[in-house]
């Protein structure tokens, strides 16, 4: 492996690719294209930095040091429900474009950070705000 930090085997054009495929299907996506739509409106901006994102995770290239937990609380329109879809397209990317065991080990690796995004998103309430209980 070119890189002893790098969490799995993958090269950066792996990850491009995954990315734009990833991205043309949120866009056609009934639930998660309207809200894309209304935040992103330079895509190969937004696509160049989700590449520097996974480099970042996956092979520790630090190239990215935003703070994803925030955006998506700001966002305001992404709620806790839409990560279900999103992982499930994204895993069916990984499962189209890489070999078994890579597309296993990035889809962990997404689920784990799905998990965290969701669980931040959870407890986004205002202050002052009666707790959603739904
Ligand atoms: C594992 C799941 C997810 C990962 C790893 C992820 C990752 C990211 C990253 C790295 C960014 C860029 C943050 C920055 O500007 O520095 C981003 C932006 C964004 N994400 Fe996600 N995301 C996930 C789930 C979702 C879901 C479920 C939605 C729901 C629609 C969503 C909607 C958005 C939107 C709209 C932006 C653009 C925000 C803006 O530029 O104003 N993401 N995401």
């Amino acid at each position: 492996m070119t890189n002893p930090l790098a969490q799995f085997e993958v090269s950066r054009d792996d990850i491009a690719r995954v990315v734009s495929r990833f991205y043309a299907q949120v866009r056609r996506d009934a639930v998660l294209g309207p809200v894309f739509a209304a935040h992103v409106d330079d895509w190969p901006a937004h696509e160049e930095k989700i590449v520097r994102f996974w480099a970042n995770a996956i092979l520790r290239e630090r190239e990215y040091d935003g703070n994803p937990m925030m955006v998506h609380k700001r966002a305001g329109d992404v709620t806790s429900a839409h990560f279900a879809i999103w992982l499930d397209l994204f895993d069916k990317v990984l499962a189209q474009e890489l070999p078994d065991e890579t597309s296993r080990r990035w889809s962990a690796l997404a689920h784990r950070i799905g998990r965290a995004l969701k669980m931040g998103l959870e407890m986004r309430a205002p202050q002052g705000a009666v707790p959603n209980l739904r």
